[in-house]
This record gives C-alpha cells, sequence and structure tokens, in this order.
C-alpha cells in the first residue's frame, strides 16, 4: 500500500482500544475523526481535511456530573491541601479568605479585565480577584455550547487533570465554579505570552541553542511529571507553552490529553559503573551535516564504540568517585500501556502513528518534543508541507531533513533525530520516558533538581494592573465592549465566544 493510500485509509477508525485506559478514556471508544477550524468542518474519515492548523477526534459525551451555580467543593478538588508546592502562595491565601468570608467562591468576586484568548472550548480572561490585588486567568466556558457540540467530556478531562497537578511548570487550578450558563476555572495567570510569540521576536525566529536547551529542559520535567500521573499531553507546541512572570515556562492547555494508568517503577540506572556514558543515537563520525532519517534504532542502547572505550579508559578507581560507582536506581514511570485511536493534534506536531491510526500511547509526546525543539532552534518545523493533507503524507513517509546551513550542534540534531523515528517502539524515550532522554548529551550540564533557579533566557517586563485598569477605564475601553462586559460593578453581562 502507497503511503498516501494508508493515510487515507488510516481515517477510518474503527478499532476499539487496546490497553489499559481508565475509565475517563475509555468512553473513546466512540468517535469521528473530526477537524477544527474558524472555516468550519471537515470530515477527516475520508482523508478529506482542509487546512487548519489543529485537529481533534470528538469524543461521546459522557454526560458528564457538572451541577449548577457552585464552586466545586469536592474535598481535595481545589484545595491547597495535596498542592504541598503551593503552601505559601498568596493566591491560594487569597482565594480561601473569601471561602471563609463568604462561603463559595464565585463570578461576582472577580472582575474581568480583558480577554486574553480563546480556544475551542472556551475564552481565557484576566481576572482580578476584587479586593485582593491577585490576577488569575478565568477560562470561561459557555456549558449550552459545550453539550451542543458534545466538548463536555473535553471539558471535564481538563478540569480532572488541572485540579491534580502540582508542579513548577504547570498550571494551578484555584477554583472552579459554575453558574447557570458558565463553567468557570480559575488558574495561575502567565503574563508573558507564548512561546511562539518569543520566538518570533528572536533573531533569524530561532532560539540559540542555549535558550532552547533551557525550555527544552523544563517542558521535558513537565511531561515527566505528567506521564507519571498517567497523563499523555498530545498537544505540545510553542503556542501552548506559556511564560511566566520569571521567564520560567508552563505548559498549558489540557482538553486534548489522555488519561491513563501508569505504575511507577524503580529500575536501575543506565550508568556504566557509575559513569555516564554520553548516549548518542547516531555515531558522531559518521554523521554528515544535512542528515537523513537515522539509523537510530535502540535509541538508548546506542553507545558510540569510541566514547565507550575513552570511557573506559578514564574511568576512576572506585575509591575516587566514591557512591557514584554504585549506580542508583531511577525512577521510571512511562504510561507505556496506554492506547488511543483518536485522531487528535495539530498537523505539523502529529505523530506517524496518530496519522496511520495504528493506535497510540505517550510515545506520541515524545515525537511532538522532537517536533517542538527542531521549530525552537530551525524556526519552522520539519515536515510543514504545501498544505494539511502535505504535511501530513510528510510526516508518514518522508526523511528527516536538516537545513543545509544549519548552524545547529551535532548533539542537538543526534537527539531529535532519535525523537523522530517514525516507529514509536524505536523512538527515544519510549521505554523509559524522560529519564531516557534525560541522559542525552544535548542536556549535558543541565542541572535538573536546580532548573528552577537557572536564569532564563528572557524575564518578560513586569506586569502592570494599573495600566490595564486604565485602558478599560469607561473612557478608553471600545475594546472591552467586543470582550468582556467589565463594569465597575464586576457584575458580567455577556461573554464573546468563539
Ligand atoms: N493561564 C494562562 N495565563 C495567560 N494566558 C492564558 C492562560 N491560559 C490560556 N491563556 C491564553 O488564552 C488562550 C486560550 O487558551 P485555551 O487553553 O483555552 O485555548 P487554546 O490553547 O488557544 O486552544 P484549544 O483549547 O482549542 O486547544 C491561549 O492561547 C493563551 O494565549
Amino acid at each position: 500500500m502507497s503511503t498516501e493510500e494508508s493515510l487515507s485509509s488510516s481515517f477510518t477508525v474503527t478499532n476499539s482500544l487496546s490497553g489499559k485506559l481508565s475509565d475517563v478514556t475509555s468512553s473513546e471508544t466512540h468517535y469521528n475523526a473530526e477537524k477544527l477550524s474558524e472555516s468550519g468542518s471537515a470530515n477527516a474519515q475520508g482523508g478529506g481535511y482542509g487546512e487548519s492548523s489543529k485537529i481533534i477526534a470528538a469524543r461521546a459525551s459522557s454526560g458528564s456530573s457538572i451541577s449548577d451555580s457552585t464552586e466545586s467543593t469536592s474535598s481535595n478538588f481545589c484545595s491547597n491541601n495535596n498542592k504541598p508546592h503551593k503552601a505559601n502562595d498568596k493566591s491560594w491565601d487569597a482565594i480561601q479568605a473569601i471561602r471563609i468570608r463568604d462561603g463559595v467562591l464565585g463570578l461576582n468576586h472577580f472582575r474581568l479585565l480583558k480577554r486574553l484568548g480563546c480556544g475551542d472550548i472556551g475564552s481565557v480572561y484576566l481576572a482580578e480577584l476584587k479586593g485582593a490585588n491577585c490576577c488569575f486567568a478565568m477560562k470561561v466556558m459557555d456549558k449550552g455550547s459545550l453539550a451542543s457540540r458534545k466538548k463536555e467530556l473535553r471539558a471535564q478531562t481538563e478540569r480532572e487533570i488541572l485540579a491534580s497537578l502540582d508542579h513548577p511548570f504547570l498550571p494551578t487550578l484555584y477554583s472552579h465554579f459554575e453558574t447557570e450558563k458558565f463553567s468557570c476555572l480559575v488558574m495561575e495567570y502567565c503574563m508573558g505570552g507564548d512561546l511562539h510569540s518569543l520566538r518570533q521576536r528572536q533573531p533569524g525566529k530561532h532560539f540559540t541553542e542555549q535558550a532552547a536547551r533551557f525550555y527544552a529542559s523544563e517542558i521535558l520535567l513537565a511531561l515527566e511529571y505528567l506521564h507519571m500521573l498517567g497523563v499523555i499531553y498530545r498537544d505540545l507546541k510553542p503556542e501552548n507553552v506559556l511564560i511566566r512572570e520569571d521567564g520560567h515556562i508552563m505548559l498549558s492547555d489540557f482538553d486534548l490529553s489522555l488519561r491513563s494508568i501508569v505504575s511507577p517503577t524503580l529500575v536501575k540506572s543506565s550508568t556504566l559503573d557509575g559513569q555516564r556514558v554520553p548516549a548518542y543515537c547516531i555515531q558522531p563520525l559518521c554523521v554528515v551535516s544535512s542528515c537523513v532519517q537515522p539509523a537510530c534504532t535502540q535509541p538508548s542502547c546506542l553507545i558510540p564504540s569510541l566514547i565507550l572505550q575513552r570511557s573506559k579508559k578514564n574511568r576512576k578507581p572506585k575509591s575516587e568517585t566514591g557512591y557514584q560507582l554504585s549506580p542508583l536506581p531511577e525512577l521510571v514511570a512511562e504510561p507505556t500501556g496506554a492506547r488511543s485511536m483518536s485522531f487528535v493534534g495539530t498537523h505539523e506536531y502529529l505523530a506517524p502513528e496518530i496519522i496511520k491510526g495504528e493506535g497510540h500511547g505517550s510515545a506520541v509526546d515524545w515525537w511532538t518534543f522532537g517536533i517542538f525543539l527542531y521549530e525552537l532552534l530551525h524556526g519552522k518545523t520539519p515536515y510543514k508541507g504545501s498544505g494539511n493533507r502535505a504535511t501530513l503524507y510528510n510526516v508518514v513517509g518522508q526523511p528527516l531533513k536538516f537545513p543545509e546551513t544549519s548552524g545547529v550542534s551535532f548533539a542537538a540534531r543526534d537527539l531529535i533525530r532519535g525523537l523522530l523515528v517514525k516507529d514509536p517502539l524505536q523512538r527515544l524515550g519510549s521505554k523509559r520516558g524522560a529519564t531516557e532522554i534525560k541522559h542525552h548529551p544535548f542536556f549535558d550540564g543541565v542541572n535538573w533538581a536546580l532548573i528552577r533557579s537557572t536564569v532564563p533566557p528572557e524575564v518578560p517586563q513586569p506586569f502592570e494592573l494599573e495600566s490595564i485598569e486604565h485602558r478599560n477605564s469607561p473612557a478608553s475601553s471600545t475594546e472591552n465592549s467586543q470582550n468582556a462586559d467589565l463594569n465597575s460593578s464586576g457584575s458580567y453581562l455577556d461573554f464573546d465566544f468563539f
């Protein structure tokens, strides 16, 4: 079967799920491949997709348990009891103070200052907690619209995943409440915009290798944490990486994520006698600058013989290296049993196994991680075609190429090659997840434990609430009238959706 044929036939996704899935994901057994675009929808089953950038498989409505006019009070849902990293967060304290005073938190406690953006299932507003000088990002979803478009399960999945997170590079969900018409998520506000916009502002529209390493390292930790929770993210792209006030990142947007069961395991370290050997995918001496698809069949096992010999020669006697000689066990938490047949993601970032409809698991996140790193370093993605169909064709059938003039290091290209192996079983990260990827020489020198203390490549200008308030004053609010109603009493009238 030609690639073209297999592409078309791959859109007939009728198989049932295999592998271990949670209750929530098992509802994915009914789906239709569906494309989302501002210009409308198209049926992807026959390969007749148009030129949108993002596709999803619509899952059947689960009959979600959204209740009316209440804040979610379900025990630990939005308390910081189970979020030790938020123990000293003044935003938690401010929200808690309102709860103590008024019982529950609601829309009336917030002033919506401006619309930050809108996605497929809702709009996100910058919201100030009245009287507390604290700002949040509030995602507002129209319940009627969610129901009519069968998006309730997506919204519910996103909400439940957000509620379970407690990580410096992932968003905090402070509260979820419902009004008669809207479902609202109160999240941490990221004031620095997204990584896509930041990349556009770089010379040559790409990051330096040092900057790319920084962002890729933080993303790797975020994905590692998600995989430990059994969450496969599935939508990595610079647009979904937001920049915090301090220049560190926050991975956002979980409505395409998949939840599965994972059993974290301690395994013996991959070091040799305690000495780390650079785990290149391809032997450096054999590689020419514009490489084609690698012979990287077992990424974590292929260690260049030259390097091995040197390592053995340089190896220090046991007494000198002390405890390093007993390799420490490493935590591996890759949800390798997860399987989904959904057709989800963004065209240029879709893994081949998703396009081919073969069923996919956590390895899709390592594929997208490879595309992501390629884009940060080169200012473009590797398989982009003249349209979406051509892009998908390239992902499945074309070899990986780097620009002739690429000044990108061997280590970076080797890592990208290892991640962009088309067979998910042979892909770097597919067996031991982030643990495997962290050992790649591209990340040499990264202090994983202290990455939060690393100085970011760029720190955004300080955010001034007053300037937004000024712009939103009645005298200057033509823009506001198009967005949310921001009247000074703080009550809202209408939201502008989608
Ligand atoms: N916590 C946040 N802080 C600041 N801005 C945010 C935050 N969350 C979202 N945004 C902004 O709001 C926009 C809409 O976000 P949302 O997650 O709803 O959708 P999306 O990522 O654009 O698309 P989709 O939901 O269709 O995948 C984003 O593009 C982003 O610019």
